[in-house]
């Protein structure tokens, strides 16, 4: 079945293009105008034409990205997509911001853009809706980018995050350790509505169980043992702006309930407090953890899951993205001078060794090679040899993968747990077992660094690379017995 006939203006300065796109939506039965110029697609917007306009950005005389408020002011029932080779979130934003339908990263995919347009054809057109005279105005084109990578994956997540900008949804960002969870919340808040408020982060896995509740809602004087003050919570904190719910996963029941009431309210008490006080607050929350997992096991709300997964967000891993991988090595050396480090260049050789990393550690992972080569080399160009030594002595500290001999760590893991499946022969062994199994790493894992420093909390946290809150945190979790001076048996 083909479309309703529809009139549709094309401008790019890219003749392949023009010649691409005429075809295809000509096949699709419409009336196809192109030009090569802004000038000439803004003569045809003021003399009523078009039901449509696809517009490049980067014309020869004017950006069609500035255009676009004119053209959404002249003609608001005309809808625009834009298309762009200047990939970044700041497009992206910018066309979201400035009315554009929707915004395409070049090179597009032809039925992408066909589906694109079948669906701008059928929504209604909404009301402009310009930006107050008085806002802020839109970040300049040189202004550092939030986010780097140009990959498909990244393009997706981009043009969700423009969508986003304008409105106060909660979000849950998801996706491994270090793909960058935590600026996307930034991202978010700082280029959306609320960017003149406050931007409060909390980590749940940072702060000890029972004083959750407080650190987010609050506490008045007596309402607890040791509160001998008032003290304003992270909500309060956050209030006009954005609150950031880093490993949510984390979250005590009682607080789960809690959080729960706020959202389904939008109010909350202080603890040991009764007048409710309104939240005006946008709520993120990222967890590098499976929730659906935990709701099975009971460890987390189902209800509380619903309302902050209103708009879900999967960050890819690094190695899902790998041609973001030189940008992004490109970036982090140019940031080095700030921290007194001097700039280094990686060859083709060593570009490519990078993108065949499996990269376990994500985007900090790669910061922080990016450092150390900064750091400990005198060349100014990198290549491939100095980068195998690197990555081979941060894997073998970081993954301890299955290559790093017989008797390694994860090797004597690997047997133990094939023995514990094949015990089961046909069924599995019970559910839940990923937390089951990393207690029984971490409990001798934090006993012995205990034992060693002599019950010393700040030294061992030291030791193990933790922070001091976590480590008490896993103390209580795991039920270490812990006397100081006196050594204990794993
Ligand atoms: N797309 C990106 N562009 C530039 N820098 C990035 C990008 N993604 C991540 N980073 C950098 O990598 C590091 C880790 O990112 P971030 O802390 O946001 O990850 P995360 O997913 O929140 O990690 P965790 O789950 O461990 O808290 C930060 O220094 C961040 O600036």
């Amino acid at each position: 079945m083909s479309d309703p006939r529809a009139s549709i203006l094309i401008a790019d300065d890219d003749r392949a293009i023009r010649t691409v796109l005429s075809q295809a939506l000509t096949r699709l039965g419409h009336d196809v105008k192109s030009t090569g110029t802004a000038a000439g697609l803004w003569q045809w917007v003021e003399d009523g034409e078009g039901d449509l306009v696809i517009t490049d950005v980067v014309m020869p005389d004017e950006n069609g990205l500035d255009m676009l408020p004119r053209i959404r002011k002249a003609r608001p029932d005309l809808r625009v997509i834009v298309m762009s080779a200047q990939n970044t979130l700041l497009t992206a934003v910018k066309a979201s911001e400035r009315g554009a339908f929707d915004y395409l990263p070049k090179p597009f995919d032809l039925n992408e853009l066909v589906a694109t347009v079948r669906k701008a054809l059928s929504t209604p057109t909404a009301a402009p809706v310009p930006a107050p005279e008085d806002e802020a105005p839109p970040p300049a084109s040189d202004e550092p980018l939030p986010l780097i990578g140009r990959s498909a994956a990244m393009q997706d997540i981009y043009r969700v995050l423009a969508r986003l900008m304008g409105t106060d949804l909660t979000v849950m960002i998801t996706g491994e350790s270090g793909t960058g969870k935590e600026l996307v919340a930034r991202a978010l808040h700082d280029y959306g509505k609320r960017r003149d408020g406050p931007f409060v982060a909390i980590n749940m896995a940072a702060i000890p169980r029972e004083l959750i509740e407080s650190e987010l809602f609050g506490h008045e004087k007596g309402a607890f043992t040791g509160a001998t003050m008032r003290a304003t919570g992270r909500f309060e904190q956050a209030q006009g702006g954005t609150l950031f719910l880093d490993e949510i996963g984390d979250m005590p029941l009682e607080a789960q309930t809690r959080l729960l009431r706020v959202l389904q309210e939008g109010e909350y008490t202080t603890v040991g407090g009764r007048t409710p006080i309104r939240a005006d607050v946008r709520i993120v929350a990222a967890t590098h953890r499976d929730l659906r997992q935990l709701i099975r096991q009971g460890l987390f709300r189902e209800d509380l899951f619903y309302r902050l997964n209103v708009v879900p967000i999967r960050l890819p891993a690094l190695r899902e993205r790998i041609e973001d991988v030189p940008d992004l090595a490109r970036h982090f050396f140019a940031q080095m001078p700030q921290e007194g480090l001097p700039i280094k260049h990686l060859d083709k050789s060593a570009l490519l060794r990078l993108q065949r990393y499996p990269w376990p550690g994500n985007v900090r992972e790669l910061e922080n090679l990016c450092r150390r080569l900064s750091a400990l080399y005198a060349e100014e160009t990198i290549g491939e040899d100095v980068v195998e030594a690197e990555l081979a002595d941060s894997s073998d500290a970081a993954t301890a993968d299955s290559d790093t001999g017989p008797d390694s760590l994860s090797g004597a893991v690997e047997r133990h747990l094939v023995a514990y499946f094949g015990a089961h022969q046909d069924g599995l062994p019970a559910a839940g077992l990923y937390d089951r199994v990393l207690r029984e790493v971490e409990r001798p894992l934090v006993t012995l660094c205990l034992n060693a420093t002599r019950g010393n909390q700040i030294k061992a946290a030291e030791l193990l690379g933790l922070n001091r809150n976590t480590l008490r945190k896993k103390i209580r979790e795991l039920d270490i017995p812990v006397v100081r001076g006196v050594r204990s048996e794993p």
